[in-house]
């Protein structure tokens, strides 16, 4: 079978879009697809692959699945870029709104390469969080914004081990069984971040990853640290923003504006097997 496939990039978090209002996809081999396309030797390649599929209150809705082929219930950068798919395929206007599995999603095409999210309330708030892994303390602040985060302040951001202390932090007893996204920050000047990350389910340091960017700006403004919009630089350059209402650790407002561009479009073919 050949299916039509776009491919996004959203501040380096790269993605396969998939059109499977008509279930082209069966759902039992997602998993399997995911793992397969977002393979960078043997396939397409990618962070991850996005279903857009139909939605029966809104204009579509989003399926996410990590390169190594895991669910998961929302990516940030994946939303700006199924905002820019379903507008360039006709399937949504300039402004629309579309379900996840974590919330509803108001989205607003900026600009030929800028897209605007306004989402849902953060939850699972937890502060100042010791966690010991490969000899070394942390103190770790959590939220699900969208998705599980672990966020650290870290004097060196260039220096930090973010892969070795992001693996173990991922999955340490902590955060199990679902594991945790971590990322490190550096507040700068100009109430400025900058953000790595470790991404579970691509289980490596990705070039960005908005509900991490989200969760970082949020405990930034938690901590005092800096003020909403909070400005973030994500570890490929590019520049977001984050803004949001704190009222009492009681976050609302939340709004995510990033890159999201396609790079290119073509036709895959899926085996039988899949
Ligand atoms: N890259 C995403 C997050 C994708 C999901 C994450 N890896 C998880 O499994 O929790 C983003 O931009 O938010």
């Amino acid at each position: 079978m050949n299916i039509n496939f776009s491919k996004l990039t959203a501040a380096g978090n790269d993605f396969v879009l998939i059109d499977n209002r008509e279930s082209v996809i069966a759902k039992e081999d997602c998993q399997s697809l995911a793992k397969k396309l977002c393979n960078r030797k043997h396939s397409i390649g990618a962070d991850g692959l996005i279903l857009l599929e139909k939605s029966a209150c809104k204009d579509f809705k989003m399926k996410y699945f990590n390169s190594d082929g895991s669910y998961a219930s929302m990516c940030g950068n994946g939303g700006r870029s199924i905002a820019k798919f379903a507008y360039d395929l006709g399937v949504a206007n300039l402004k629309m709104v579309f379900e996840t599995d974590a919330g509803v999603i108001n989205a607003e095409i900026l600009t030929e390469d800028r897209v605007r999210l306004d989402l849902y309330a953060p939850r699972d708030l937890k502060k100042d969080i010791k966690v010991k892994v490969n000899g070394k303390e942390f103190d770790v602040d959590f939220i699900n914004t969208g998705v599980p985060h672990a966020v650290i302040f870290v004097d060196d951001i260039e220096k930090i081990d973010v892969f070795g202390y992001g693996r173990a932090i991922r999955s340490h007893k902590t955060f199990v069984p679902a594991g945790v996204n971590v990322n490190f920050v550096k507040v700068i000047k100009g109430n400025t971040l900058l953000v790595r990350t470790y991404e579970r389910g691509v289980e490596d340091e990705t070039l960005a990853c908005g509900t991490g960017i989200i969760a970082s700006g949020i405990i930034s403004v938690l901590k005092g640290f800096a003020e909403s919009p909070v400005k973030v630089i994500a570890r490929g350059g590019d520049k977001l923003l984050v803004s949001l209402k704190n009222s009492n650790d009681k976050i609302s407002n939340v709004v995510l504006e990033g890159p999201a561009l396609i790079t290119f479009k073509g036709t895959v073919k899926i085996q039988s097997e899949v």
